[in-house]
């Protein structure tokens, strides 16, 4: 307890917490009990269940009681589980409440008032009905609590929906609990102390984010709370908080929109499924439930898996890092993944779509044993043929309904082919019931001569090729006739007409990548042989939405893309349209930027997505994760470094450390591991390049470190504590208390656009940062001379 408080504010605050922690504790026994209650009467009704619905099937009225009773029951059984669910999650919010009551105290007086509001933050609200409804506790989310974040003692307002409350603060308090005890409070002067961000930010990292409430950042706030326009963007450096402060913004619009918006109406794309489960537990934490967590390449797959096999963005940015320079094929690839991901692609797609209008379409014969009912040809010639609309998917629905009538007509020319009544002798005992009872009702409705062999024999034809016909006809409503991939590949196939289409879908400057015939060479090889590279999966799609019409998700309200910085001006066009009815938050920090497609500008060509008026950009600057010498290092590695501000925490200076051989390197590391984890760290990372490289030095490092060692894989994703072997790639957006950077060598990290991938590696240390090299190191890293000036 700090010395400075008068016994007097020591004795209040003592004896609030007091009564605060009981009126918990009585209410967490209540809960208990009803939860007990509900849960033994849940197994009754379950064991019970049946006990009433033995039933007489002789008994018309028995049935028709028994369903009564089976409703009534299951209507009783959802009842009770719907108030366990709600009795369990009050339970387990006053439970963490319990652990931690509060964090915060405002005393606020409203301009033209005499009354002064005291306000108790922490992560739920509490009242004490016994006492009147005296609020003990505010939610951080209420529009009160504003003012913890945004004020410091002094003239203070905050936003309600009825409008702006002006008034003074008068006191700022803050609190530190800890198991449920108070440990220590003090005044603050300031908006949010240092002090506590200090001890908070000196703590072990997990193998799970935490949540940040008590010690929310002013700017963090402003960006939590925004919920005007489209589109919200907010860039900022490796570690300024943009992942946390995202996630609680969620759990904001989940508290203030609590009567409409769920959790599954809030979608996350995030880097990769590692970051997914590290960023899992926030929001249960905080007592909501997860939003929809998913990444692009997921969705990609959904999607097209069923075509192609469809290359990750971790196996193309593996190829993009391992291959050797100079190589032409590569060079080409490199042009072919930037032009691919820019908008005048998106340009090139949609004047590719017009040329379609008119011809090129890919059909696909619709044939029954090889033998063709529908010619591409005369598919070709119908749908062309047809000049009411330019527009393709009415033309194709047109199409559709044509074929499915073909069909029909088609499929019963084949009567007497000698595969249908094979078939027919092979049909199943069910499907012979279906034919007799439809023999029993013809016999029943003749009139005339009747051959029931005859008439049988042609029922099983019929019902053999009725089952053919329905599914060529499900295929018919799918749009299968349509051969999507050749029409893609047929792109690729004309490079000459190229530049044409890029003039007619409107862009800018039509130019085309010098390599573009290698790029259209290979990428047609690639889907001949049923691959789709990653970077043509977006664009296939978007072809495919621009011919068939959009696939919208209307239920969707809110999209937050985390590391926008690895997305493509073709990505976010398509995002928009797939979520037609969502707000956007964008997140990212170019100086990230890691693929190959990735622009590696700022993020203003994405103030043109929804106009300027329905976007908000928010600048973060200070960076909280790395110690002080952490961040003076991995500042000085870019041009525009100095504008970060680092947050005053002292620790370690970064190592940078050469050897001249593998095994030398080996053998530093593994020194380095053994002795971090004899002082206990919890979380240490050696970082590699790519994946390949990660095999390498788990291999190499196994039988050396001494201490167990897991290799993180695309396919493997769990995240623990203890020492981690895993690709630069699979690290984004996670932290570490200690990394070793494998091998930062001129060989590995050489060229200038690696930069940013070696900055993303650095920056993922919180408390302790290893460099190693072999030979030379990269000339990326910071010079001395660069520290020594910063
Ligand atoms: N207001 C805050 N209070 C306490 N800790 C904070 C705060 N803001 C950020 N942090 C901590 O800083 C670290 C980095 O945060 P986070 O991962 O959200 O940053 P980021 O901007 O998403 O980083 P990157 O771009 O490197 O992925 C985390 O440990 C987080 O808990």
């Amino acid at each position: 307890m700090d010395d400075r408080y008068t016994d007097e504010a020591s004795g209040f605050e003592r004896e609030r917490v007091r009564r605060v922690t009981s009126l918990i504790d009585r209410r967490l026994a209540e809960l208990s009990r009803q939860l007990g209650d509900v849960k033994e009467q849940v197994v009754e009704i379950r064991k019970h269940f049946w006990d009433d619905v033995t039933i007489n099937l002789d008994h018309m009225d028995d049935v028709i009681e028994t369903h009564t009773t089976l409703k009534q029951q299951a209507e009783l059984l959802a009842e009770r589980e719907r108030t366990h669910m709600h009795a369990k999650r009050q339970y387990d919010k006053l439970r963490r409440l319990r652990l931690s009551p509060y964090f915060g105290r405002i005393d606020f007086r409203e301009d033209g008032s005499d009354e002064t509001l005291a306000v108790y933050l922490g992560i739920g609200s509490l009242v004490d009905e016994e006492s009147g409804g005296e609020f003990l506790i505010y939610d951080w989310r209420a529009p009160i609590s504003s003012l913890y974040y945004d004020y410091g003692p002094g003239p203070a307002s905050y936003e309600t929906p009825a409008g702006l409350i002006r008034g003074e603060m008068e006191l700022k308090r803050q609190f530190v609990f800890r198991n449920g005890e108070l440990q220590y409070w003090f005044d603050t002067g300031e908006t949010i102390g240092d002090e506590i961000l200090r001890e908070v930010l000196g703590q072990g990292a997990d193998a799970t984010m935490k949540n940040i409430v008590a010690t929310i950042q002013r700017d963090q706030n402003r960006m939590i709370r925004h919920d005007a326009g489209r589109m919200l963007i907010v860039s900022g450096p490796a570690g300024s908080g943009k992942t946390s402060a995202a996630l609680q913004r969620v759990a904001y619009l989940l508290y203030k929109h609590r009567e409409t918006l769920s959790a599954d109406q809030v979608v996350l794309f995030s880097p990769n499924p590692l970051f997914n489960r590290y960023i899992s537990t926030v929001l249960p934490e905080l007592g909501e439930e997860n939003m929809q967590q998913t990444t692009l390449q997921e969705y990609l797959e959904h999607r097209l898996s069923r075509v192609f096999r469809v290359e990750s963005p971790f196996d193309q940015l593996e190829d993009v890092l391992t291959a050797r320079d100079g190589d032409p094929a590569h060079e080409a690839r490199q042009q072919g993944i930037r032009f691919k991901a820019s908008a005048d692609f998106l340009r090139l797609i949609e004047g590719y779509k017009r040329h379609l209008e008119r011809q090129g379409l890919v059909f696909r014969a619709l044939k029954l044993k090889g033998r063709t009912l529908v010619s591409a040809q005369a598919m070709s010639e119908r749908f062309y043929g047809d000049t009411r609309t330019a527009k393709l998917a009415p033309r194709l629905d047109s199409l559709a309904e044509w074929l499915l009538e073909e069909l029909r007509t088609e499929v019963t020319k084949l009567r007497d082919e000698p595969w249908v009544e094979e078939e027919a002798e092979m049909l199943s005992p069910e499907d012979m019931q279906k034919v007799y009872r439809r023999l029993e009702k013809e016999l029943r409705q003749r009139k005339g001569a009747f051959n029931e062999r005859l008439r049988e024999a042609e029922l099983m034809k019929e019902l053999v090729l009725s089952r053919h016909l329905k599914r060529l006809q499900a295929r018919v409503k799918r749009l299968r006739f349509l051969d999507l991939p050749a029409t893609y590949r047929r792109l690729y196939e004309q490079p000459d007409e190229a530049a044409g289409w890029l003039a007619a879908g409107g862009a800018e400057a039509p130019e085309l990548p010098e390599r573009w015939k290698e790029i259209c060479e290979q990428t047609a090889a690639a889907l001949e042989r049923g691959d789709l590279p990653y970077e043509d999966a977006m664009p296939y799609l978007y072809l495919q939405e621009l011919i068939e019409g959009f696939r919208v998700n209307m239920r969707t309200r809110y999209v937050l893309v985390d590391e926008a910085q690895d997305y493509a001006p073709i990505h976010f066009a398509f995002l928009k349209k797939l979520f037609p009815r969502a707000r956007m938050t964008v997140l990212g920090d170019p100086n990230q930027a890691i693929h190959a497609f990735s622009p590696g500008t700022g993020f203003e060509p994405l103030v043109g997505l929804y106009g300027p008026a329905d976007t908000e950009t928010i600048a973060f600057n200070r960076t909280y994760r790395s110690t002080l010498p952490i961040v003076r290092f991995t500042s000085a590695m870019l041009p525009d470094g100095d504008r970060i501000v680092p947050f005053n925490r002292d620790g370690e200076l970064p190592m940078v450390k050469g050897a001249a051989t593998s095994e030398q390197l080996h053998a530093m590391i593994a020194e380095t591991l053994r002795e971090w984890s004899r002082q206990g760290v919890s979380t240490i990372a050696v970082i590699c390049k790519t994946l390949r490289e990660s095999r390498e030095a788990y291999a190499a490092l196994s039988p050396l470190a001494g201490v167990p060692l897991r290799l993180i894989t695309p396919d493997d994703a769990a995240f623990e504590p203890g020492v981690t072997i895993l690709p630069s790639y699979l690290a984004k957006g996670i932290e570490f208390d200690a990394v070793i950077v494998y091998d930062a060598s001129r060989d590995v990290y050489g060229k200038e656009d690696e930069r940013k991938l070696l900055y993303t590696v650095c920056t993922r240390a919180m408390h302790r940062l290893h460099v190693y090299y072999k030979g030379e190191p990269s000339p990326l890293l910071p010079r001395r001379e660069e520290l020594l000036r910063s």
